[in-house]
């Protein structure tokens, strides 16, 4: 019998396999003031190399996923897999940047961005090898040996950037990782973000309240609810890429920036309104 497979399958390849699949999630947190529904139902298929932003205005319910995607948080119901296996804690295909600064202060730039790397007993010459790669594709050539403290909040993180694509994740999520910076650095670090994806064809979930910084990166952009969070929408992003930051003045983008805010401004509104009855109530 030939091993050659009939061609009819031979043309019809499978759909690629989504990277991550979140499927009918909910987080229920108890209170004393009784049950808090964070996410409500949602679900997401995010296909290989693809970057997906989840946005929504402040409280719906955006790091709440994050952190059950992470493995950080179990969800009450529903399902995560990433890479086909299901999340149940930290997940090495999973690598996570955080808004808060996470470059180790004592270690260079170089050995921070090693450390993944001398986790998994990659000898020193090897490590610090890969570790220049990582710095050079954020960008940060020439400072592998500085210190944290000697480097700008923007290159801070990088740093992290790099830390976490060292451990080479299959998906990389990121919850707000420039919102301590200014909207010029945001959007030039928005650039060497792209940049980084398309050489690594790295998929990559961001989760953002920054309208402007979902459109520039983004394929396709879920936009949550205010409280319960659940899917609103799903707008898919056809801006050209390779992309850079040159874009946000072009006509296109303003429309897609309208749109999300249109569909933004309720939720955004109700959020604000709650924050007030809760300042009043004090
Ligand atoms: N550990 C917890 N216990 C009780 N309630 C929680 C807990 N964590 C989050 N919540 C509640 O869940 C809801 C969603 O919070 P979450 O922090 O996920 O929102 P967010 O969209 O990330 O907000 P922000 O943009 O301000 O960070 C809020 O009502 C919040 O008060």
């Amino acid at each position: 019998m030939s091993a050659v497979m009939p061609s009819r399958m031979q043309a019809a390849p499978a759909a690629a396999a989504p990277i991550l699949r979140v499927d009918q999630v909910v987080k229920r947190f108890e209170t004393p003031q009784g049950p808090v529904i964070a996410v409500d139902r949602m679900s997401l298929d995010v296909a290989p190399g693809e970057f997906v932003t989840i946005i929504g205005p402040s409280g719906c319910g955006k790091s709440t996923l994050f952190n059950m995607i992470g493995g950080l948080v179990s969800a009450t119901e529903g399902t995560i897999e990433v890479a086909g296996e299901r999340v149940r804690g930290p997940h090495p295909a999973i690598g996570m940047v955080f808004q808060e600064e996470s470059a180790f202060p004592w270690r260079s730039v170089e050995d921070n961005v090693a450390f993944p790397l001398e986790i998994k007993g990659v000898a020193k010459a090897e490590r610090l090898d890969r570790a220049r790669h990582f710095i050079d594709l954020v960008g940060l050539k020439g400072f592998d040996k500085r210190y944290p403290a000697e480097l700008s909040g923007g290159m801070r993180q990088r740093v992290a950037i790099a830390r976490t694509l060292a451990f080479e994740p299959k998906l990389l999520l990121m919850d707000e990782p420039f919102a301590a910076l200014d909207e010029q650095t945001r959007l030039l670090l928005g650039d060497k973000v792209l940049q980084i994806q398309q050489e690594l064809k790295q998929t990559i979930v961001l989760i953002t309240h920054n309208i402007t910084e979902a459109v520039q990166l983004s394929d396709r952009i879920l936009v949550m609810t205010y409280r319960p969070g659940r899917t609103k929408r799903f707008v898919e992003i056809t801006l050209p890429r390779p992309r850079t930051s040159e874009i946000v003045g072009s006509e296109q983008f303003g429309r897609y920036v309208a749109e999300i805010w249109n569909d933004l401004r309720a939720e955004a509104t109700q959020g604000m309104q709650d924050a007030e009855a809760k300042e009043r109530g004090r």
